[in-house]
Order: C-alpha cells, then structure tokens, then sequence
C-alpha cells in the first residue's frame, strides 16, 4: 500500500523501522546507509515509508527545485515546538519570517564585523599552546607539545559562539589548560551554559519517541531548559534593557540583533527572553560542534595525507608568538593561502558534517528523477554518499584539494562537480552561517597552522558517529604540535 514496493531495499524494509531507530539511537546509522547503498545504489527504501537518495539530480530536485519540506524530528530538538529555533522551525511561513530576520547578522559583511572576536578566542587557544610550548622546552630538548586537539577546537569554537552571540565567551579554553582561571561566582553559571545546552539537546533527542508517544495520547512533555542557564542568559539581557541603549552602536552580537529587531516569527509580538534564549541556545547548538567537527577532519585528513601537508606547510607563513594574528578576510583574499581554501574545500566534500539530512513528502507525493514518492514518505538525502561518488568525484577517497585549484596549478586532478556538493545543504533550508563557518575555519586553521605543524599523537582508528552532526565517537583525538618558528627549536 505504500506505494513503495517498486524501490529496491532489504527484505524487511516494507515492514519495520525498529531498525533504523535502533541505528539513528546508536548514532550509527550513517554506516549503515553506506552499505546499503552500495547494495542497492541510488535510491533505496530501508524502511516502510522510509527512503534514501545519492542520486545527483534527484537531489537538486530535493533541496533545490522541489524543495521538499523537513522531517518533524527537527522541531523535537526544540524546548517548545511551537517556539523553536530556526533549525527546528519546520512551519513554512515562520521559518522563512525567522530566516529574513537573521539573515543580516550572517552576511559575509557582518562576519567580517565581528572578526575581532575570532580572532581573540583563537590566540588565548595559541597563547595557552605556548605556555605549553615554554613549559616542555624546561623539561626536555623538544618543543613539542602534545594536545587533545578534538577537546580544544571544540571548546574554541563554544568561546566563539559566545563571544558573537553576547560578547561574552565562555571561558573553556582556559578552563581546559589553566583550572586556575575557573570563573567563579556569576560568571562560573555562565561557563556551565554550554553544558547545559548539549545536555538539553541531547536528553531531547534521546527521549523523541516517549515524546511523541505521550503526545499521540494528548500529553505535551517539554523538556526544559536548566533554570541556571535561563538565568544567566536572562540575566544579561535585562541589564542590556535597563541600559536603555548605552553603547548600543559597538555591541554587534546577536543577542543585540535580537533586542533591536526581535520579533516572534510566527505572531509578530516582541520577543520575550525565554523567547530569544531559545533562539540562542539552538543557534549555539548549530554552530559550535558542526565547526569543531569540520576543522579536526581537516586537521585529521592532513595529518594522514603527508604530501599534502607538505605541500601546505610551504604555502603558508610561519608565524611565531609575537606575530600578529591572520584575520578571515585576509585568508579569503590573499593568493598566498589558496592552497589552504582548497584543502578546507575539499575537506568539506570528503567530511560533510550532516552525513544525510531527513524531508518528507506531503500531501501529493513527488516525482524525483523518474521515481514516483507517494505522499506522507521520509526522504533523506545523502551527502556523504554523493560526496564520495566515483562518477562525480574521481579518486573520490583520495584527499585531493588539487580539485579546488585552477588552471596548471590543477595538475592531474579533476574539476570539482559543484552539482554533487552540498556541505551547507541548498534551498530554503541552506546553512544560514555558511560565512560565519568558513570565516572560523580560515582564522583557525590559518593561525595554528602557520605557528605549528600537526603530527597524530599515535595512529587511531576513528570511529564516527552521527546524532545529528557526524563526531568523532570518543570526542578525542591526541596530536603533537611540532612549532614551526626558530627560537622554539633553539
Ligand atoms: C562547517 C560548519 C557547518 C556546516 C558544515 C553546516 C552545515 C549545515 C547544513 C548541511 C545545514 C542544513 C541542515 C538541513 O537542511 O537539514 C545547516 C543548517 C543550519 N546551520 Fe549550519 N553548518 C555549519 C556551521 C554553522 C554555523 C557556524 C551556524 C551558526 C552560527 C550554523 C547554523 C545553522 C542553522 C541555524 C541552520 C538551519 C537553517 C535553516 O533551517 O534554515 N551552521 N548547516
């Protein structure tokens, strides 16, 4: 009856999905995919109403022409889904009144603004590396230093986001090197938001199906938010009220966009705090681990690809703990860090951080490539597998940022299929901080490798896992950082 049967898949897949809430529970149901593509190709059906798709034009037809609307799992990640944050918004017109409004706060113009702040958080990361750096040189012959490199992008990236979200960071960096630095009093409530918010995310997600559950039999559970963080947060934005606007021109966070501009995108009334706590709260969830994650694959794919690193190495200036430290716009501009910009590029077709992403058919079905999809049917679309598609990426496991370079400097290597890459998804539902992302990538990843060469620790086989973002399973991978300035090795 599903309208289905003609979609190739395993035998049970007309029968059951406990399997894939079983898989999608373990965070393991990316692997699981990408067998199973390889089986059954293109499109496939893995459960009853179930099916995935590699397919090049049928997904531009999914992201891009049809526009198929979101799964509603998203709006669970949400502490209220009828007030969700614009990655759980799946109501059509308040999700595209969200858009419009936070759109400015994401233009490349206004990342460039908030430069400052990455550019902060990422020398007190350099600044603790050197004090490292000092501290082993006392001790040993060698300057190198070894770091869990994983657990420091991670906690960088949640300094940035609270930096440009409140202009206030969050303190995990130093939390990490120097326990001496542990804020206290108010601030130490402001350290724990970060927690907080992963925590809320992750008891949602895992609690989904009791939620819908209770819901079917007219119970609304809501999972709220720790009362410390809302008061920390809230906190904050009433002492920017009660401030009446004072030094309202420097603040260029978004908290303060959302004080100026705020407005419920499905009833037009004024923000309330609980109102923009959520809004902030999933934007931090969206920006932080989908960053952190993305650079340690960079960091990790150079660290096995040596002619590669080499090649990188050579490219880039080395700087040394008086130098000043490389802003975004510089990276993005100057031809001396275009290898760079290839590897990050390339990095993000082999390790797109949303392995595969669920939409759903609604009333009438649609036609995708040929395959007629009833209504009421989950399409994931996946990313990874298209990323990694031979016919659209020769060499597609090779590590190759050749790809993204022109002209001679191509070599041998292929010209990228953009029709086959979607790191930030297309269509309406496209990554709103696609700039802000790649303005973090090019200031980290700049700064530490011009200061520092990375080595892995020991080899480790890394095991991934995708909850909503693909991770390392354990969140931990151990590097030496080998400084590349003169004096260190003196
Ligand atoms: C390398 C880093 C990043 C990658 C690869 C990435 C990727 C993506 C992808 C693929 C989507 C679409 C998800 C879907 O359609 O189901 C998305 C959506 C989104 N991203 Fe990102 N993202 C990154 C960083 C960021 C950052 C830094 C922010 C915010 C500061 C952010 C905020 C969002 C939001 C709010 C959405 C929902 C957009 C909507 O539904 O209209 N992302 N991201």
């Amino acid at each position: 009856k599903s309208g289905l049967s003609d979609i190739p898949g395993p035998w049970y897949a007309p029968y059951t999905a406990l399997h894939l809430r079983y898989l999608f529970a373990r965070g393991t149901i990316w692997k699981y995919v990408e067998d199973q593509h390889k089986i059954h190709g293109d499109i496939m059906r893995l459960g009853p109403r179930h099916i995935w798709i590699s397919d090049k034009a049928a997904m531009k037809q999914i992201l891009m022409t049809i526009d198929l609307p979101k799964v509603t799992m998203y709006a669970e990640i949400s502490r209220d889904r009828n007030s969700p944050g614009l990655f759980g918004e799946i109501r059509l017109i308040p999700h595209r009144n969200l858009k419009k409004f936070l759109n400015p706060a994401f233009t490349v113009a206004s990342v460039d603004r908030v430069d400052s702040f990455f550019k902060a958080c990422t020398s007190i990361l350099l600044e603790n590396y050197y004090i490292e750096v000092n501290k082993t040189k006392k001790s040993s012959s060698s300057a190198n230093i070894k770091t869990d490199l994983m657990r420091d992008l991670h906690c960088l990236a949640l300094d940035i986001m609270g930096e440009t979200s409140f202009s206030k960071g969050f303190g995990q960096i130093d939390k990490i090197f120097d326990p001496s630095k542990v804020l206290s009093g108010r601030d130490k409530a402001w350290s724990k938001i970060p927690n907080a918010i992963f925590d809320g995310q992750a008891r949602r997600y895992g609690l989904v199906f009791i939620k819908r559950t209770l819901r079917k039999m007219g119970y609304n559970w809501e999972v709220d938010w720790p009362r410390e963080m809302t008061s920390a947060i809230s906190e904050l934005i009433d002492e920017r009220v009660e401030s009446d606007g004072a030094n309202k021109a420097e603040r260029i966070d978004i908290l303060q966009h959302m004080l100026d501009e705020g407005n419920r995108p499905d009833t037009g009334a004024r923000m309330s705090n609980q109102d923009i706590i959520d809004q902030m709260s999933e934007l931090l969830l969206a920006g932080s681990e989908t960053t952190s994650g993305t650079m340690a694959c960079l960091f990790l794919e150079l660290a096995r690809a040596p002619e590669v690193r080499a090649k990188l190495m050579a490219s880039l200036p080395v700087l040394d703990p008086s130098s000043f430290i490389l802003d975004s716009k510089t990276v993005r501009e100057d031809a001396t860090f275009r290898y760079l910009e290839a590897c990050i590029k390339e990095n993000l077709r082999m390790n797109p951080i949303a392995s595969e992403l669920g939409r759903r058919t609604i009333e009438r079905g649609c036609n995708l490539n040929g395959h007629v999809i009833p209504p009421y049917t989950i399409v994931s679309a996946s990313y990874r597998q298209l990323h990694r598609d031979e016919r659209y990426w020769p060499q597609a496991e090779r590590f190759w940022p050749e790809r993204w370079l022109e002209g001679d400097e191509r070599g041998d290597a292929p010209e990228p299929n953009m029709g086959s890459y979607f790191p930030f998804s297309n269509g309406r539902h496209n990554c709103i901080g696609q700039n802000f992302a790649y303005a973090e990538m090019r200031t980290v990843s700049a700064n530490l490798l011009s200061r520092f060469d990375i080595e892995e620790a020991q080899y480790k086989e890394i095991h991934l896992r995708q909850f909503i973002t693909m991770q390392f399973h354990d969140g931990s991978w151990n590097v030496i950082l080998k400084p590349r300035w003169k004096e260190a090795e003196a």
